[in-house]
């Protein structure tokens, strides 16, 4: 029976009988057996189906086909709780159906691909991959074509792959080649190979657009190809924090249904001039002490940020500076409302009129501004949570990811136990903003610069005012007047700086994180189904 893109009818899966019903949304099959009394469905919604072939097929070790004529494969996403991480593991799931008739399996594939295309517009056709050879454990190849390339070709994507022979060959790939025909563009490596794509692609929308990206007044316009990362480096920050979890092959499922999400993204500059974009940190004080320091120990591998983070905190350092900030509008959300940003719960971006608006009257009208000044552990500035498996809930785990806002925390000067708490709870579920140091904001806009004279405190004793460290023979060298900027794993060569959040300036192949509660019962069915295949000896 057939109407449209609606098909029914009897299949077999090894010796059990099933009803299959395919509504258009959702692919269902329920067991024709007394002893099924609860009729137990297992539901793909179609969008989660990742291909359909005709016979017995296999992909995962290695690609096998039984080309049998009353046969065809479906193959989709299977979800599982991931362990540590609070994202779902997604991984490939697959049933093979059996028919009475050619005919009727025709039919099948037939209407399944039709829904695919019907019910999944965004799926990308056409990737350009760039695989970082060198970053993290240098894996980046293998992961690419063990794991990802042949699920890519299950779903018909066809990638034009470039791995990369030096820094920056993605971004100037980006910014200057024909990208004709590509929907996006799919980075496999870390942060920094993930930080190439972005500026390749910010930069040449903007060239595309006649606009200027060193004004920090211009309304920059969105990119129109969509970013896809397959963690491969030492940070995956960004993988994590918009994915939920740092595994290849969750990634490329992601990109395969063409999953789409937005991305705030802050524009730094210094005088009138770009210097970066950043996603995830923009941080001075701790944060840019750490990177500075464990650029002189790369070779550690990834032990080399808690190496210098030991030593950077055992130096008890802080800076004095100036903090300007325009707040975002406060009923709108706060960084405190312990709201978390998962997967389908969108805000609104704010408006980026008012703010163009607000950044040029601010030169003849500061008065929005708020301005702090004083001697800070870190000034931090994040688009997103920023979580990562250090710290699973994030620099600011109420942050979102696409609201047009960034979260700027600051941490005054303290004694080294409170520091040690405030970054301790970076670990844990405890609020690391309820201390009596820490303030954090939502903002539109940062400003940062050196105080003219240095010496200034909040509330702090003259003796607190030294910033000696607090252990001797560790680290006894003069701690410097100045600190640098980390900007997403980045040293920026200046100090005072203007940063400004563009809402929903990018695209990913992702949709956030995964409420695992509310995927449940999906996964569960799934497992159910996999007991009764595994006891007929088919998965
Ligand atoms: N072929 C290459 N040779 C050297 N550097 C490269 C190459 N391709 C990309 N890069 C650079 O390597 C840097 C780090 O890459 P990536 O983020 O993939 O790995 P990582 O190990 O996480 O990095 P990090 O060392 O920053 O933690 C990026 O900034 C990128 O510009
Ligand atoms: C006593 C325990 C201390 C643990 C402190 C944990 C704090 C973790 C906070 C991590 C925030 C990560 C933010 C993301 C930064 C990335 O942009 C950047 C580039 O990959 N990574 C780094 C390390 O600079
Ligand atoms: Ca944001």
């Amino acid at each position: 029976m057939e109407t449209d893109l609606k098909l029914e009818s009897s299949l077999w899966v090894g010796n059990k009988r099933y009803r299959a019903v395919l509504t258009g949304w959702h692919f269902n099959w329920t067991e024709v057996d007394k002893k099924n009394r609860d009729n137990q469905t297992i539901s793909v919604p179609v969008a989660e189906v990742v291909g359909v072939e005709e016979g017995r097929v296999e992909i995962l070790p290695q690609k096998s086909v039984e080309d049998t004529d009353k046969d065809f494969t479906v193959f989709y996403i299977k979800r599982s709780s991931s362990g540590g991480s609070y994202g779902l593991l997604w991984r490939l799931g697959r049933t093979q159906f059996s028919c009475p008739s050619r005919v009727l399996r025709d039919q099948w594939t037939k209407h399944l691909r039709t829904a695919l295309k019907t019910h999944s517009p965004l799926r990308p056709h056409r990737l350009l991959v760039f695989i970082n050879p060198f970053g993290g454990k240098k894996k980046g190849r293998k992961i690419y074509h063990s794991l990802v390339a042949p699920l890519f070709e299950l779903a018909g994507i066809s990638s034009h792959v470039i791995v990369t022979e030096r820094a920056n060959q993605a971004r100037d790939h980006l910014l200057k080649k024909d990208l004709t025909g590509f929907d996006g563009v799919v980075c496999v490596g870390g942060d920094g190979m993930f930080s190439e794509i972005l500026h390749g692609l910010i930069g040449r929308t903007q060239q595309e657009a006649g606009l200027c990206e060193n004004d920090p007044a211009v309304t920059l316009q969105p990119c129109p190809l969509h970013i896809g990362i397959i963690p491969a480096g030492s940070t995956d920050c960004v993988c994590y924090a918009t994915v939920g979890v740092i595994d290849p092959v969750t990634s490329a499922l992601h990109i395969i249904v063409g999953d789409s999400q937005p991305l705030d993204v802050g524009s730094v500059h210094q005088a009138s001039a770009l210097v970066h974009y950043s996603v995830s940190l923009l941080g001075y004080g701790f944060y840019g002490d750490v990177l500075a320091e464990s650029e002189k120990h790369r070779w550690m591998g990834p032990l080399r940020y808690d190496y210098s983070g030991t030593m950077v905190y055992l130096s008890n350092r802080s800076y004095a500076g100036i903090v300007q900030y325009l707040p975002a509008d406060p009923v709108l959300s706060s960084p405190r409302d312990r709201t978390r940003c998962l997967s389908g719960t969108f805000l609104n971006p704010a408006s980026s009129l008012s703010l163009s608006l607000s950044l040029s009257l601010s030169l003849i009208c500061p008065g929005e501004w708020v301005t702090v000044e004083g001697r800070f552990r870190c000034v931090s500035l994040t688009c997103m949570s920023s979580s990562c498996p250090k710290s699973p809930l994030g620099l600011s785990p109420s942050a979102h990811l696409a609201d047009g806002t960034g979260d700027l925390i600051l941490v005054w000067d303290t004694h080294p136990l409170g520091f040690l708490k405030f970054l301790y709870r970076h670990t844990s579920t405890e609020d690391q903003f309820d201390l009596p140091f820490v303030e954090v904001h939502r903002v539109k806009a940062v400003r940062f610069s050196l105080p003219s004279k240095r010496g200034t405190g909040r509330d702090l004793t003259n003796e607190q005012k030294t910033t000696t460290p607090f252990l001797c023979g560790l680290c006894c060298s003069k701690a410097p007047a100045v600190s640098v900027w980390n900007c997403d794993g980045e040293i920026l060569p200046f100090t005072e700086i203007l940063c400004r959040i563009h809402g929903q300036l990018v695209r990913l192949y992702a949709r956030g994180i995964e409420d695992g509660a509310a995927v449940h019962n999906c996964s569960e069915e799934n497992d159910q189904f996999e007991r009764t295949s595994f006891s007929n000896g088919l998965a």
